[in-house]
């Protein structure tokens, strides 16, 4: 039977799940996580006229003329600070001291800095500027009137907004929960680092590396463990480590070896497999399954074909469940070098973007299923799509870059 497409196993992935119910989260524990329901201004930004500067508040008009040599002679009505209120309204022939941030007395309209201005001994201010209505003045609601709309569903809580949000008087947030999720590293030849290692055997690096990506997909990752290739063990680990968590990312025995046990110990567990085996490369044996309410995905074990089947299929199952979808920047490249590939499979090759005077150019780094540095400083992901199997260098590509991603609020 032929592999199914990238494009329809990722459909059928996101079509079965659904995004978690939305809470209410305290601020700091929303970063990173995605807005539930759109957001509007509750308040107006800022709530009231208040002065940008530290100096006088005056009637604008009053200041006409000022100049160093002519300076124009205020009494001094009071001080006003930010968080009090003014004691009275600005009188014809006052000024108030006012400090950055204090709202403006009713009648003033203007603020002369105080790096212009000089209190005199008499109770009196000289003005050395003559200054228009509006001077140094920041206006009620001119940066947000309240009930505008902020804020979509499905945007990242970034710091930014963090501090919109605090701005506007929020405590919380609405948020969807973050994915619990656990990683499970299959193989007996693994070696945790640390430990002495002979040549044969090989350093575990997949818990790290998946934990890593799922965080920065949102998760909260709650375990890690390491199984033999051996029935009875995976079986136990998949159980116990399934128990608690929303996904569970197994890696490696996922392929047709005697020893890949992961898919049939799942079967035989009552998995229900959503996809298994993609036209992808790298990543071909990756697999999705929902294993009671637990969402499984199955990842290929060496370290760069299960980088690009989590990307690909992983990280959208964890937006998912977070209520989003990404939409990636894509530019247009040509390959500094030819490859070869096979036909039927999309290829996903990690790519830097060189910016030349003829264009962009996409240059891929030497990288394998089984390697591991080609991850480190890519740009993106060059697409080299089915259907063909020769590019030769020159030929223009789509490249999937990895930053700066837009997040919209996904189907439910
Ligand atoms: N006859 C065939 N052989 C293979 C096929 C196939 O279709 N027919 N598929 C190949 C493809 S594609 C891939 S990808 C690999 C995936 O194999 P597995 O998922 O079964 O992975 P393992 O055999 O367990 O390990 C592969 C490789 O990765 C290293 N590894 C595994 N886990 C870790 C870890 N946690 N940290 C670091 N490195 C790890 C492992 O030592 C192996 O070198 O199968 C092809 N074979
Ligand atoms: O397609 Mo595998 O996942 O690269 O060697």
């Amino acid at each position: 039977m032929p592999l199914i497409s990238l494009a329809t196993a990722r459909q059928a992935v996101l079509d079965a799940i659904r995004p978690a119910p939305a809470e209410a989260v305290p601020l700091p524990h929303a970063q990173g996580r995605f807005l539930a329901a759109a957001v509007t201004a509750s308040r107006s930004l800022p709530g009231c006229d208040n002065s940008a500067m530290d100096g006088w508040a005056v009637r604008a008009q009053e200041t006409q003329g000022a100049t160093r040599s002519h300076p124009v002679r205020l009494r001094i009505a009071g001080t006003v600070y930010a968080g009090a209120l003014p004691a009275r309204a600005l009188q014809p022939g006052e000024a108030a001291r006012i400090f950055t941030g204090a709202p403006l007395p009713a009648g003033a309209d203007a603020v002369v800095r105080q790096e212009a201005a000089r209190a005199e001994e008499d109770g009196q201010v000289s003005l050395f500027i003559t200054v228009p209505p509006g001077h140094d003045i920041r206006r009620a609601g001119e940066e947000v009137q309240a009930g505008t709309p902020l804020f979509a569903a499905g945007q990242r809580v970034e710091p930014a907004v963090l501090g919109v949000l605090a701005s506007l008087g929020e405590a919380t947030a609405r948020v969807r929960p973050a994915p619990r999720v656990a990683v499970l590293a299959t193989g007996d030849e693994l070696i945790a680092p640390g430990q002495p290692a002979l040549p044969h055997q090989v350093y575990e690096s997949n818990l790290l590396l998946m934990a890593a990506l799922a965080r920065e997909a949102g998760a909260e990752v709650l375990s890690t463990a390491r199984a033999r290739d051996d029935d009875a063990e995976l079986r136990a680990a998949v159980t116990r480590l399934a128990s608690g968590a929303g996904v569970l990312i197994t890696t490696g025995g996922a392929s047709v070896g005697d020893k890949d046990r992961v898919k049939g110990t799942l079967a035989a567990l009552g998995a229900r497999f959503l996809v298994d085996g993609v036209a992808l490369k790298p990543g071909k044996p990756v697999a999705v399954a929902h294993l009671g309410g637990t969402v499984v995905i199955v990842l290929p074990g060496n370290p760069g074909a299960a980088t690009v089947a989590w990307d690909q299929l992983g990280r959208p199952v964890l937006l998912k469940l977070q209520g989003v979808h990404e939409e990636r920047r894509r530019v247009r490249a040509r390959l500094t070098e030819g490859r070869h590939k096979q036909a039927g499979l999309t290829y996903l090759l990690s790519a830097q973007v060189e910016h030349r005077q003829d264009g962009a150019w996409a240059r891929l780094r030497p990288q394998g299923a089984g390697q591991i540095l080609q991850n480190v400083g890519a740009e993106g992901y060059a697409v080299l799509p089915p259907g063909q199997a020769d590019f030769a260098e020159g030929d223009a590509v789509e490249v999937e870059l990895f930053d700066r991603p837009r997040y919209v609020a996904a189907g439910p």
